[in-house]
């Protein structure tokens, strides 16, 4: 096996143009806006949140954006003329023309999506099975909740309108050309894999229920009848992308049913496993901390390897992109998600010895100290009832099975250890509850604020509160309230049946659609996902760990490497961020460059949900609360949102994670 040439590296990097966005200063300058003309009529541009981000508060570094930036756009003035004929607007070279995406959920969506947003010249085809979500996707209410997604698939689903702006300081207007729409969702799943050039596997791959490694082995069923249509309809020399995480040799087991569907043919298979977090996705998906290819070792496997790596050159610093043997990137991926799990459970741990410690030991402040340690970092240190969602639990498993299968059952047992932890916490929040209600629920109503599985996403699968729930509700409470700013009632009660609860208990669960509602009555409230919304109207200063929020744009930390001549995503991006810390108003198209939605029927469901969605919630007020619930107002703080304090003042009795003080 011959191995890639090393200097594919550095050859790439030499010749990209690398060139830093710098923040502008809202302060000194200001933009007028004229729209193109048949476009709508000029108003005055906002800022939002897009990306999640409140404006960057960060100094500003120069005058209108950077020099680069100014000088670009200064050559874009060139452009204008061709405003009436919408066109693809910064043409690169490269040599995938059309790629798709098999599997349309939390991470097939989104990745196609920015992909297609970075690339107008590629055609990116995304197909899933499941008619409803394709049909989500194709209107205005997406299946997923993520900040700043549904303007990057309306930018490239649905293509934009041409732009002309002007700079205070500049009286050249600025031109943005209009894009076509490259980014096509839909359930004609062989055209758009006979058509492309690069296929990603995005398919769901859970833990199996059944059969042989029941409980422990991930079943890549999905990605075996995924990859034997792709092997019956590929067309020849595609590349095929493993995006799900799966076991280490699935990408050999691909390569497999390639070769026995087509004898003839040599494709490549990629391992390009995917890092996003829930709640940040787009965030993540624009600045990845890195991206991580694994390829054969040959020159097909690293010429292939090259080819997908092009795409991501559209907005990710080559230095950013890693690329490694197959196996590598396959083990990387469940690694990396075990030691995040492992930090969690390891500070959950030490929440368990401060409380009984007592005399005051609080796992906040040892994950403060423990944190500005360099070496440690303060991230994923965040004490609570545990971490729930779809793939901790299921790809710590997976490395475990995986060390079995080599018979080191001592490594398997570490990793375990992992997910014991994190069990006996959350369970150890559900014992806490009961004891303090004097051991018995009966007669009581628990309310639960929060049950998506973290906040900022309406994903509940395999949220930690389901689990809690099902400790609680075998005390036979008199009620269980839910309720979640997030999550579609009809999704928790699915999540909740899905644990096949007996039906004397599942009656005894109510879902609120108002936080007053659910606490009304209640002899408890359980915080279980840290919304917030569940921080408090007037309460002090929230624990702060929404950092990660306020890097929605970051394009100023960002060398960005595209060719000198056009108008880029990242610039236009960088175009509206000055736009929307100029003024104060909330607009999701601050340079007004977004067709118009397709209205939605009256009487919408979905546009009632969102306008009711979380981001319009009101947030909790717990003096209020306080009022409405019954003696003894305990409030069993699962995620260390609240200020104690403050809530004692109020009446309130409140016990949270890891403080080691006695019960009030
Ligand atoms: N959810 C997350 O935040 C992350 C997930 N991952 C991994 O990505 C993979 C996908 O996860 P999610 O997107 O969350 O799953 P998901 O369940 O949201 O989406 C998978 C989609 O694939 C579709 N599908 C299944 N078989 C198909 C086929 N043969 N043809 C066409 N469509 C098919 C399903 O209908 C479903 O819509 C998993 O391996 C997961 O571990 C990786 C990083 C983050
Ligand atoms: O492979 C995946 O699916 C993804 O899994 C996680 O992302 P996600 O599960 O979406 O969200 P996290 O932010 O990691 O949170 C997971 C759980 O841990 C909990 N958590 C997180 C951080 C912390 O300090 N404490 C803590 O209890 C959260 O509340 C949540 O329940 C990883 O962070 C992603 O990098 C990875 O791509």
């Amino acid at each position: 096996m011959e191995a890639c040439p090393p200097s594919r590296q550095a050859e790439s990097t030499a010749h990209s143009k690398p060139r830093h966005l710098n923040r502008s200063n809202p302060s000194s300058h200001s933009l007028s806006s004229t729209t193109s003309p048949g476009t709508s009529t000029p108003r005055s541009w906002s800022a939002n949140e897009w990306l999640g981000g409140t404006p960057d508060t960060s100094p500003p570094s120069s005058g209108v954006g950077s020099p680069e930036l100014k000088a670009k756009l200064t050559q874009e003035d060139d452009a204008v003329s061709t405003f009436e004929e919408p066109m693809t607007h910064c043409s690169r070279q490269g040599s995938a023309k059309s790629v798709c995406f098999v599997g349309a959920g939390f991470v097939g969506g989104p990745t196609a999506a920015v992909i297609a947003y970075h690339n107008p010249e590629i055609r990116v085809n995304v197909v899933d099975l499941n008619s409803d979500r394709v049909a989500a996707w194709n209107s205005s209410h997406l299946p997923i909740h993520e900040d700043g997604l549904l303007k990057v698939v309306r930018v490239a689903r649905d293509g934009t309108l041409p732009v002309r702006l002007c700079l205070s300081g500049s009286t050249e207007p600025i031109g943005i050309q209009a894009r076509n729409s490259n980014l096509v969702f839909s359930t004609n799943v062989v055209p758009a894999i006979a058509e492309a050039d690069i296929i990603f596997i995005c398919v769901n791959t859970p833990t199996k229920t059944h059969g042989l490694g029941a409980g422990s082995m991930a079943d890549v069923s999905a990605v075996e009848s995924a990859a034997r249509t792709v092997a019956e309809h590929a067309k020849k020399g595609a590349i095929i992308v493993e995006k799900s995480t799966v076991p280490c040799g699935t990408a050999r087991m691909i390569q497999e049913i390639l070769r026995y569907h087509r004898q003839n043919h040599n494709f490549e298979v990629l391992s390009n496993p995917e890092f996003l977090a829930e709640g940040t996705a787009v965030e993540n998906l624009m600045y990845p901390d890195r991206i991580l290819i694994g390829s054969d070792r040959t020159p097909a496997g690293c010429e292939a390897a090259e080819v997908l790596k092009d795409v991501y050159s559209a907005w990710v610093p080559p230095e950013r992109i890693i690329t490694v043997n197959t196996f590598s990137s396959e083990l990387a991926k469940l690694v990396a998600n075990t030691m995040l799990a492992q930090r969690i459970s390891s500070i959950n741990a030490v929440s368990a010895m401060c409380e009984e410690i007592g005399l005051g030991a609080d796992v906040d402040d040892v994950s403060l100290a423990v944190g500005k340690d360099l070496r440690l970092g303060p991230k994923f240190l965040q004490a609570g009832i545990g971490f729930g969602g779809s793939c901790f639990e299921k790809d710590i498993l997976n490395l475990a099975y995986l060390a079995r299968e080599l018979h080191l059952d001592v490594v398997a047992e570490y990793w375990l250890a992992v997910l014991k932890i994190n069990e006996d916490q959350r369970q150890r929040f559900a014992r806490n509850v009961v004891r303090e209600l004097n051991g018995s629920l009966r007669g009581k109503k628990i309310a639960v604020l929060g049950f998506a599985f973290k906040d900022g996403t309406n994903d509940t699968r395999n949220s930690i509160a389901v689990h809690v729930i099902r400790d609680l509700v075998s005390e036979m409470p008199r009620e269980i309230a839910i309720f979640d700013p997030g999550c579609a009632p009809g999704d928790i009660e699915a999540e909740l049946r899905a644990t096949g609860l007996p039906t004397a208990q599942m009656e005894r669960i109510k879902i609120s659609s108002s936080w007053r509602g659910c606490v009304k009555e209640a002899s408890a409230v359980c915080i279980l996902t840290q919304w917030k919304h569940f921080r408090g109207r007037s309460l002090g200063t929230p624990p702060s760990d929404d950092t990660r929020k306020t890097t929605g744009l970051r394009t100023h930390q960002f060398t960005a490497h595209n060719s000198d001549d056009c108008l880029d995503e990242m610039t236009i991006t960088e175009l509206e961020a000055m736009r929307q810390q100029e003024v104060p108003n909330f607009t999701d198209d601050p340079l007004e460059r977004l067709r118009p939605l397709a209205p939605c029927a009256p009487e919408c469901n979905q546009c009632r949900d969102d306008e009711q969605g979380f981001r319009n919630q009101e947030p909790v007020d717990w003096a209020e609360v306080a009022s409405l619930m019954r003696e003894p107002r305990w409030v069993f703080d699962g995620r260390n949102v609240v200020n104690h304090d403050e809530l004692q003042q109020l009446g309130l009795k409140v016990k949270g994670v890891g403080k080691g003080f006695p019960s009030p």
